[in-house]
Parts: C-alpha cells; sequence; structure tokens
C-alpha cells in the first residue's frame, strides 16, 4: 500500500546520469504522457503510466488529469540571508546610474552590508523563513544560500549560522556558499589583499562547523580581479571547499575562463563571456549557471550567450540570483520564462536547467533535481497542461501543490511549512 499516486496529465522526468546534462543531452527530456508517480515514506516508489499504475493502491490518490507533475525546482544561486532591502536605489537605477557606480559610492552591497550588520540573529532568520516559504510557493524544494553581506568575521559568521538554522528547520533543503568575498569594506578599502586574508582567515571555523560547502567570490571591476580571485579560489579548494566565481557579471574581465582553469564547480552569471571563456565551458566540468533575471533587472540589453554555450558542449543551469539590489525576486517560474525569450533556451533545456543541471551545480545532482524510484519525494503539481507551458505563460506562479520528502507542505494557496 503506498502513502500517495498522483495520476497527472504529464510527467516531466528529468535523466540524471551521474553528472550534468550538457550540449545537446540539455534537449533530451523525458516526457511520460498520462503518467503516475507513486510515493512511500517519502520516497519515490513508484514512476509509470497510468496502465501500469491500475493496480497501485495508496492511502491518498490524487486526480490531476491535466496537469504536469515534476521534480522539486533548484535554484542554484541566491543571496538568501540578507537584512533590509533596496528599493530606495530603483530611482537611481531609472535616472541610469550604474550598478557599479552605486556601489562605488557606498550604496549597493555596502546599503545591504549596514543592514545585515544591524538586524539582530533572530530577525534575520525570521526574514529567512518568509523568503523560503515564498520560494517553497514557488515550486522550489533545494536552493543554495550565500553570505556575503557582513564583510567581516562576525556578520558573515551570523548569516551562514541563520543559513544553517534555516535549512535545518524549514522544509527546503539549503546549500551554504560563503561569499565573504562580496565586495572590499570601508575598513579595508584600497587593501583588497589584506581583506581577503581577513576572509581566508574564517575557512577553518565555518568548516569546523559545517557552515558553508562552498566559497564564491565578486570578480568584477572595482570589486575583486581575476588574478586575486583565482589566488582565493585556489586556497579555498586547498582548504577542501567547491569553489563557484560570480564572472563577467557586467564588465567581461576573463572570470569565466579562470574559473574553467581551475574546476570550478560553477562560473556564475557569464553575461561578457568571451568566446575563449564559452569554449572552454563547454570543454571543462564547470556548470555555466545563468541569471538573466540579473541581466532584465540592471535594464541591459546583452544576455548572456546560452545557445553558444550549449552548442559549445557546455552544461547550463537557471537561477533567480535572489538578492536585494540586481534581482529581487524568488519566481523561478519568471526565470524559465526569460531564459526562452532572452536567452532563446528551449522548453526542454529550461527544465533541464532548473533542476537536474541546477542540483549538480550545487553538489545535489546524486539526490535533488531529477524522478527517480528511490529518491525523496520533492514534487511539484502545476496548474498548466504541458511542460511547454510554463515558460510561455510569464509573471504568475502555476504552482498547484508542493511535496518535501513526500509531505504536501504547499495546497492550493496555503503552506504548511513550519
Ligand atoms: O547587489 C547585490 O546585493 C548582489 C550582487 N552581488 C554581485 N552582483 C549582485
Ligand atoms: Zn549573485
Amino acid at each position: 500500500m503506498l502513502d500517495t499516486l498522483i495520476f497527472a496529465g504529464q510527467v516531466v522526468v528529468p535523466k540524471s546520469n551521474g553528472e550534468a546534462l550538457r550540449g545537446t543531452q540539455m534537449n533530451e527530456l523525458c516526457i511520460i504522457d498520462d503518467g503516475v508517480v507513486g510515493i512511500k515514506d517519502g520516497v519515490i516508489a513508484f514512476i509509470g503510466t497510468a496502465e501500469e499504475a491500475a493496480s497501485l493502491k495508496a492511502k491518498d490518490t490524487i486526480d490531476a488529469a491535466g496537469k504536469l507533475l515534476s521534480p522539486g525546482l533548484v535554484d542554484p544561486h541566491t543571496h538568501l540571508v540578507f537584512g533590509g532591502s533596496r528599493e530606495h536605489e530603483l530611482a537611481l537605477k531609472q535616472q541610469g546610474v550604474p550598478y557599479l557606480e552605486i556601489l562605488a559610492q557606498g550604496g549597493g552591497i555596502h546599503s545591504t552590508v549596514k543592514a545585515t550588520r544591524e538586524i539582530a540573529e533572530d530577525a534575520l532568520y525570521k526574514k529567512g523563513m518568509f523568503h523560503l516559504n515564498r520560494c517553497l510557493t514557488y515550486g522550489v524544494t533545494t536552493m543554495e544560500a550565500k553570505s556575503g553581506y557582513g564583510l567581516d568575521k562576525e556578520i558573515e559568521l551570523k548569516q551562514l549560522r541563520v543559513a544553517k538554522q534555516l535549512n535545518e528547520t524549514h522544509p527546503i533543503d539549503l546549500v551554504s556558499t560563503f561569499l565573504g568575498a562580496h565586495a572590499i569594506p570601508e575598513n579595508y578599502k584600497g587593501r583588497p589583499d589584506a581583506f581577503l586574508e581577513e576572509m581566508l582567515s574564517l575557512l577553518s571555523v565555518i568548516s569546523k562547523e559545517g557552515l558553508a560547502e562552498f566559497v564564491d567570490i565578486f570578480c568584477e571591476t572595482g570589486v575583486f580581479t581575476v588574478e586575486q580571485s583565482k589566488a582565493f579560489l585556489q586556497k579555498a579548494k586547498t582548504a577542501g571547499f567547491g569553489v563557484k566565481i560570480h564572472a563577467d557579471e557586467i564588465d567581461p574581465l576573463g572570470g569565466t575562463e579562470m574559473a574553467c582553469e581551475i574546476g570550478a564547480v560553477s562560473a556564475d552569471h557569464l553575461v561578457g563571456a568571451s568566446k575563449e571563456g564559452v569554449r572552454m565551458l563547454g570543454e571543462s566540468d564547470t556548470i555555466a549557471v545563468l541569471l538573466p533575471g540579473t541581466t532584465f533587472y540592471l535594464g541591459k540589453d546583452h544576455f548572456a550567450p546560452a545557445r553558444d554555450m550549449i552548442s559549445s558542449g557546455a552544461a547550463v543551469a537557471l537561477s533567480t540570483d535572489f538578492n536585494p539590489g540586481s534581482s529581487p525576486t524568488e519566481n523561478l517560474q519568471f526565470i524559465m520564462s526569460l531564459a526562452a525569450l532572452k536567452l532563446k533556451m528551449t522548453p526542454e533545456e529550461i527544465w533541464n536547467a532548473v533542476t537536474v543541471n541546477a542540483a549538480y551545480a550545487i553538489g545535489r545532482g546524486h539526490v535533488a533535481g531529477s524522478l527517480e524510484v528511490g529518491r525523496k519525494a520533492d514534487l511539484v503539481l502545476w496548474d498548466v497542461p504541458n511542460y511547454k507551458y510554463i515558460p510561455y505563460h510569464y509573471g504568475v506562479n502555476h504552482v498547484n501543490k508542493v511535496w518535501k520528502n513526500g509531505k504536501l507542505v504547499v495546497g492550493k494557496g496555503d503552506i504548511h511549512a513550519n
């Protein structure tokens, strides 16, 4: 006797063959029409057609005819834990003040650092729960959470400890990344190398307390150079961390090439990736995590060259880049629409990029992002007729239900997350 049987219209079954899908593999997506998924003890116990499921029995059978069922979405790049907000910067953006100029003037990341230094730890935790609940209602069941709004030992550790507590108490599985190298604080102005040394000195306590699996750096004009980023990430790798990089987001410094060269798990943004960078992505295991919501929000016309990357054989993932300054949205479904409209990705590539490839980009490809018997039952039921519909119908939330570890956590319009 199963616990739950879900009879859907279509079931999306991204395949995980032990690594991220790349190049033409990204356009392969298994779809089961009149598909059925069975859950037992929090785990997927059956995947097949209604005909194959005819003899199965369950305590709870859901008739989701005409609706789409998929694995839970994975959001592999967020700055989830932060204080305050930056709506006051919108007027500057409308006047055309560039992101890096706002940062140089002491706004941007520095504005959020001030707010994150001031907010009490329990208030920071409650704010994180609020955003996580919203992510869950959008169908996200696994996601990354970066630090990076402390830029000093005390507050970086505060952020990471809050993320650890959120992972222990909220249904969404969180993977933490240390992004102490997010910007240069006032007290280290003009001394980037000394600041990076200070951030590296935190790695031992982060490792000891299990506060992060990855280390990231903002490689950008006016922040950290490619050389500084390379040295920093190589030390983090030596300390046992996976490494990621915010690369070629605004200025094309060549962070993409460096990421491939040092074997980063992912290189993120890549709007300004060069032809050489695209070529190297096609030949490396570094996953390209693309963030079209940020390009959209910064009012840019030029988006990351996703088609070139996929043609080169690269593995591509998608993310919201949820953060208070350059991409204030938890809506990964909207990112799926931007990926279709601006990155020219196919529906098949998009679904692989928000499930299996996104999972591999945060070291969770073996447990999340694909539908396989024996895997935990992280599932989303969508109020749409087929898998092509979500990228097509933008700006709304298509979620009908979300299951996490086989437990219903989001029903139609309500959540049972805590
Ligand atoms: O502006 C922010 O708070 C987040 C960000 N870091 C690097 N790019 C955007
Ligand atoms: Zn980011």
